[in-house]
């Protein structure tokens, strides 16, 4: 590009909104802005951002609003307070507070968990002082696996002591926030920003659909629109995300005026039509019936356009290629002589508007156009919008639903998708969120995140308001994160495969929250931004309210403590402090470069994340922390510029993800197969709390994988997850920082789960073992039914008492106990082996994407894909283990119904035993066998393979050679 040129195409930009053109650049890439025009004659057209004006404040305004805000503050101090009282009472309304749970529950479970921790004591106790001599392997073996059990549940039973239930109070915030008060006389919108960061990796393992379905639902959250930006990151860099974003959008204006006129719940289209429930019910509007038809019938055939996208890019892209092989033919001289051109032509991807897509392309294997290679792109499809209203008009031949007196502004959206090369490592979702949080901070900066899966929706247009009511109570300013529950659509009526995963999340996370917080779980959380950037909380000096006196004191003799390191080797402002713990940077305080940043020629190089932390710090003094520090950052209420677009391109630049900073102390943490319990974690080490946010109509939904193959590889990457953490030097949970003893022991309790493993497949083996081996003598039989009697009733207790505070049911504990084991024996092993490999050898763990289930067709078995069966590693043992049990059982009866030997007949006691560990593996074999029982060739070769062998090994031991050998049999 020459110069002049490059000044003059710079002058002709400056007259452009962002909306019309995508950013491009990277790591050694120029950074560039297409321009993209609007196609009138397709209905994919481009340009969405500029149908909506947005007008300019001037900064002469925004001065004075903002001066005539502290001057009304200012006099505030000064006047007399009593006739401002109610005022103030009024917006002193707690926005959140721990719901109190009957002190006979919280007693009585108490009591229980002392009671069975003694009993444990006694018996193993008891059974360690009297081995059974006849048969030491046996009881060494049921010893270790019992101390085990004991350990495990003592971890896991400890926090749960604590547990606590929260409540919201909405229209608290409002009065605080959104009505006139002194802080804010106009009554505005004085709620902090928030941004939305979903995450995308694959068009066709997460459907379109259920993409858009999400992005809707944000775009028509109950938030001020100027407050809120979503940005939706694409890692596959698809086309195919980008239009039917694109096409989103468009739609967007027709449902997100819908649902505020009518308040529509739940935003998602695709959840909210297919409710069976009367839909006129607490409908006031005499149009609303009308107004529905409208905008399903829209709804209708925005579906059928998303669904065949992909027909009508590759149509189009053929078109086009055609198109361009041709004039190479007529025109050899103008495209190159090599043939080379050719084929590069004749495989491109086209945008609607004729021009080559900048990601990757629908063939594979083209060079800065695939999978994993491709440059950065940043499209701002929606301007961040003015904070002023902007109402609707008549129901005329634009607008299809009578919009007057209705917002139809709609928030920022950006599509973005990070620059990726080949041998680079990109850290899957982390490096995915990571890049958005960079992004983000340039171009709209919003104190809080709000992070989802493409999945998962918001199901509650008020979810987001009630997060913040936690985060801008008295005390929230040491809230890192509030964490959302995971739930559902479409789970089976079962839950064969225990989906709901209750146990953990309405158990042993509500307990946590007792603690310190929940850990994160990976989706539905709204974040501290400052938190994700390393930042320790606030030192507060006085606290009452959402969390208690006593626990604040504590943490304060605790942030006393590590007041001294800090101010040698930390940055510390307005209470926050920036932790520089690590000896290689704690000279200066400051943050390491990214080393390839000195041969970049990106603009990159004068980005680092410093500057984010300098913008960031600047902010903050520059607010004075006016008590609320959380809504000291604010969106943009200008539309974005050129040189901001381009300053957020170079950092997705894919040299970033390589950045020791990044994913180490910053954002989300790498090397981690699942990055979601480390990030937490971090966050709880440096002091900050979480909060649980379980509300009483679900704040968000997603899809959960309903098939058996699906759900064992996700158990069995969570499992990884947690075996990493145990491995990890770098995040030992043994590590001293800033978090509780109580919590510790709850990581510690995620991070070891998954061995419990071994011990639970020697207990599905052992009863069939101890059949064979003749050498179940029953010495202690007597001890031990009795103790399992008493110890199954304690346990049914405090189960009988979890579901009086949390939302478990006695169904549903048994369900995840049948989960578990089968987890066990198949994913968990998987997960220690895979830990182990790669804490060993160093071998790579790669991620596999939970595919989504499109939503299914009316008329559709709605739970078809729940038997799908494909085959996978993982079900070898389970299959063995019932197999085994299963031949042990015949066995048994055939020996006590002929044997000559009469005290074998004592055997049949096992044969209880081998049933029971059936009855665990229940859900697996509905799952495998199915109703269509269609994939069951391997099933069956398998098993019956297993039946041979152990009646093999029966008749061998029967026979009375065999039986001689046996008595000297030792377990290895
Ligand atoms: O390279 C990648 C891989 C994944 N994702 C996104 O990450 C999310 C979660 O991935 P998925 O395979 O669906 O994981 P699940 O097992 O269904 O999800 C749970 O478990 C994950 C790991 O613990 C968490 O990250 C998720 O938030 C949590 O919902 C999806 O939105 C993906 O698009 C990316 O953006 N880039
Ligand atoms: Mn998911």
């Amino acid at each position: 590009m020459s110069k002049d040129q490059a000044v003059e195409d710079n002058a002709y930009m400056e007259k452009l909104q962002i909306s019309n053109a995508i950013f491009t650049g990277g790591f050694n890439t120029v950074t560039r802005m297409h321009l993209i025009k609007l196609d009138t004659n397709n209905g994919g057209g481009l340009c969405t951002g500029c149908e909506l004006s947005y007008t300019h404040v001037s900064d002469d305004e925004a001065e004075n609003q903002d001066l005539s805000l502290l001057s009304m503050a200012d006099d505030f101090e000064t006047k007399d307070t009593a006739e401002f009282g109610s005022e103030v009472k009024k917006t002193r309304r707690p926005l959140a507070w721990k719901l109190s749970v009957s002190p006979t529950i919280l007693i009585s479970y108490r009591l229980l968990t002392i009671i069975r921790l003694l009993l444990l004591g006694f018996y193993l106790t008891w059974t360690l002082t009297h081995p059974n001599h006849e048969s030491m392997w046996l009881w060494r073996i049921s010893i270790t696996c019992e101390l085990w059990f004991a350990f495990s549940w003592l971890l896991e039973q400890l926090p749960r002591l604590y547990f606590v239930n929260r409540g919201t109070d909405v229209s608290a915030l409002k009065d605080r926030f959104e009505s006139p008060n002194l802080q804010n006389p106009k009554g505005q919108f004085d709620l902090p920003g928030i941004e939305v960061f979903v995450t995308t990796a694959d068009p066709q393992k997460e459907p379109l659909l259920v993409t858009a379905n999400t992005i809707l639902s944000i775009l028509a959250v109950d938030y001020p629109v100027e407050k809120l930006a979503c940005y939706l990151s694409d890692d596959a860099g698809s086309l195919l995300t980008f239009e039917s974003l694109v096409d989103t959008v468009k739609f967007a204006r027709i449902w997100v005026p819908f649902c505020r006129k009518h308040g529509i719940e739940p935003r998602s289209p695709e959840a909210y039509f297919k409710q069976k429930h009367d839909f006129l019910k607490n409908k006031v509007r005499l149009d609303f019936a009308g107004d529905r038809r409208r905008v399903k019938r829209e709804y209708d055939e925005f579906k059928v356009r998303i669904n065949s996208l992909p027909e009508t890019i590759k149509r189009r892209s053929d078109a086009y290629n055609a198109k361009e092989e041709l004039k190479a033919k007529m025109n050899p001289s103008e495209m190159g002589e090599n043939s080379l051109n050719e084929i590069k032509i004749s495989k491109a991807t086209w945008m609607s508007d004729g021009s080559y897509w900048p990601g990757t392309w629908e063939v594979p294997g083209e060079d800065d156009h695939s999978r994993g290679d491709h440059v950065g792109i940043i499209h701002v499809m929606l301007a961040s919008s003015d904070a002023k209203p902007v109402y609707g008009s008549n129901k005329n031949g634009k607008n299809l639903i009578d919009t007057t007196n209705v917002d139809i502004r709609l928030p920022m959206l950006v599509y973005m998708s990070r620059e990726k090369r080949p041998g680079y490592c990109h850290n899957k979702k982390a490096g995915a969120v990571n890049s958005l949080l960079r992004t983000s901070a340039i171009m709209s900066n919003g104190p809080f995140i709000l992070t989802l899966d493409c999945d998962h929706y918001i199901y509650n247009s008020l979810a987001l308001r009630e997060g913040m009511c936690f985060m801008l109570d008295k005390g929230g300013d040491r809230v890192c994160y509030v964490q959302f529950p995971q739930r559902y659509d479409g789970i089976d009526p079962d839950d064969l495969y225990a989906n709901h995963n209750t146990l953990f999340l309405d158990v042993n996370l509500r307990a946590l929250d007792g603690l310190q917080g929940p850990c994160y779980i990976g989706t539905c959380c709204i974040f501290r931004r400052i938190a994700l950037y390393g930042f320790s909380p606030a030192r507060v000096t006085e606290h009452h309210g959402l969390f208690g006196t006593k626990k604040t004191k504590l943490l304060r003799r605790k942030l006393t403590v590590s007041k001294k390191e800090d101010d040698e080797m930390g940055t510390q402002i307005n209470g926050y402090t920036l932790d520089c713990d690590d000896a290689d940077d704690a000279d200066t305080g400051s943050l390491p470069l990214p080393k390839r940043f000195g041969n970049s020629t990106s603009l990159a190089a004068s980005i680092t994340t410093m500057e984010f932390q300098g913008t960031l710090l600047q902010e903050l003094e520059s607010k004075g922390n006016q008590g609320r520090p959380t809504d000291s950052l604010t969106m943009p209420q200008e539309p974005l510029d050129v040189a901001t677009v381009a300053k957020a391109i170079s950092v997705i630049s894919c040299v970033y993800e390589d950045n020791t900073e990044w994913g180490k102390r910053v954002g989300w943490i790498y090397d981690y197969l699942t990055e979601d319990v480390v990030t937490g974690y971090k966050m709880h080490d440096r002091g900050w709390r979480s909060v649980y946010c379980i509300t009483k109509h679900d704040a968000f939904r997603g899809t959960a994988p309903i098939n058996l193959t699906d759900r064992l590889h996700q158990v069995l990457q969570w499992a990884t997850g947690s075996i990493e953490l145990f491995f990890s030097r770098n995040n030992s949970v043994f590590a001293t920082g800033r978090m509780k003893f109580l919590q510790k022991v709850g990581y510690f309790n995620i991070a070891v789960y998954p061995f419990t493993s071994f011990f639970i497949l020697v207990y599905c083996f052992l009863p069939a073992i101890s059949l064979f081996s003749r050498q179940f003598v029953v010495q202690s039989f007597v001890t031990l039914l009795t103790f399992n009697l008493v110890d199954s009733i304690i346990l049914y207790l405090l189960a009988i008492l979890e579901t009086k505070w949390s939302s478990m049911t006695i169904t549903n504990r048994w369900r995840e106990k049948q989960a578990f084991v089968i987890w066990a024996t198949s994913s968990y092993l998987a997960a220690v082996l895979q830990g182990l490999l790669k804490f060993i050898a160093g071998v790579n763990i790669s991620y596999r994407l939970t595919p989504k289930l499109a939503t299914a067709k009316d008329g559709d078995d709605e739970f078809a894909e729940l038997y799908v069966v494909k085959w996978t590693f993982l079900m070898i043992l389970p299959i063995t283990i019932m197999v085994v049990n299963t031949i042990a059982i015949a066995v048994g009866i055939a020996r006590a119904l002929y044997s000559p030997h009469p005290e074998w007949s004592k055997l049949v006691w096992g044969m209880f035993y081998s049933f029971w560990v059936l009855c665990h593996f229940h859900p697996f074999a509905k799952g495998l066998i199915g109703r269509r029982s269609q994939t069951l060739n391997l099933f069956h070769v398998w098993s019956g393979l297993v039946s041979i062998i152990v009646l093999f090994l029966g008749i061998y031991m029967a026979s009375p050679s065999g039986a001689q050998n046996h008595m000297k049999f030792q377990f290895p």
